[in-house]
């Protein structure tokens, strides 16, 4: 069991180049032990306008953990023992659509599965759950993030689907065209999936922040690592100021059309 001043009611789930937001003050770092092995990092916890915040970089620090061999599980688990309601995750992505272009962010409403063998339940048997994915991101934390976006003036596009692959690998220009032409999606990543999944279950309200890095390899020039790492790093200052404004601007406990907190009601068999 948790003690109370290792609790928080805001987690944020650093990608691709934010693996330190440093906009909290008061930071410590604690271990936390889950069922399912190790989170990606030690979490940090820290304050900002009197609310506490708990941190994790999803690829740990210095990026040292690829997309399919994350933890999802022990990361989405500390982070609820820790008492997190409002999880932002923070995501490096693609662009499948030429009106979002590299430096721009979008809060996706939507996404499609294309990985291939992750864990992706913290229902294993015996106990099943089956829960709706039909709105797989919380609509008030969206909100909060779109409405503290253009307060800011960052350009910040308000739906569109993720598509996650399996990575590491970048996709190949058939399979790009297929997911740009045949599936309408508009970016692409590797983590999403099954985070989104493992924070419903948790019954959490989550939410993505996707920065847009690069056109994916239907374009002329193939995507690198390393476009998308110097593009990330032109963008975690705009990151950070959005984080900050968002953290400010979230209220003390879910409320209004949020259902995410009862996600479970109608999945358990
Ligand atoms: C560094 S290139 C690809 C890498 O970046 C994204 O990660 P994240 O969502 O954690 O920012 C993408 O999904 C890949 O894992
Ligand atoms: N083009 C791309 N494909 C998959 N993941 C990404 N992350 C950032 N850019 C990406």
């Amino acid at each position: 069991m948790m003690s109370q001043e290792n609790k928080a009611l805001i987690g944020v789930i650093g990608g691709s180049g934010l693996y330190d937001p440093g906009i909290f003050e008061n930071t410590r770092e604690i271990k936390v032990y889950t069922p399912f092995g190790e989170p990606s990092d030690l979490i940090t916890l820290g304050e900002l306008e009197g609310k506490t915040v708990a941190f994790l970089p999803r690829h740990g620090r210095r990026h040292r953990i690829p997309p399919h061999r994350i933890n999802y599980r022990a990361n989405i688990w500390a982070l609820k023992e820790l008492g997190v309601k409002f999880l932002i995750s923070v995501s490096a992505v693609g662009s499948l659509n030429l009106s979002y272009k590299p430096g721009d962010f979008l809060v996706p409403d939507q996404f499609i599965d294309m990985t291939k063998g992750r864990q992706y339940t913290f229902y294993d048997g015996p106990v099943v759950a089956h829960v709706s994915m039909a709105d797989p991101f919380c609509n008030s934390l969206r909100k909060v993030i779109l409405k503290s976006a253009e307060k800011l003036g960052i350009v910040t596009h308000s739906k569109g689907t993720y598509i996650c692959i399996e990575g590491p690998r970048f996709s190949t220009r058939a399979e790009s065209l297929v997911w740009k032409e045949v599936f309408k999606a508009d970016i692409i990543g590797m983590t999403l999936v099954p985070e989104v999944n493992l924070a419903c279950e948790a019954q959490m309200c989550y939410a993505t922040v996707a920065m847009i890095t690069d056109y994916d390899v239907f374009a002329d020039v193939p995507v690198t690592a390393e476009e998308v790492t110097k593009v990330m790093s032109d963008n975690t200052a705009k990151a950070k100021i959005l984080l900050r404004e968002v953290i400010r601007s979230l209220p003390d406990r879910p409320e209004g059309e949020c259902s995410c907190c009862n996600s479970l009601k109608t999945a358990l068999i």
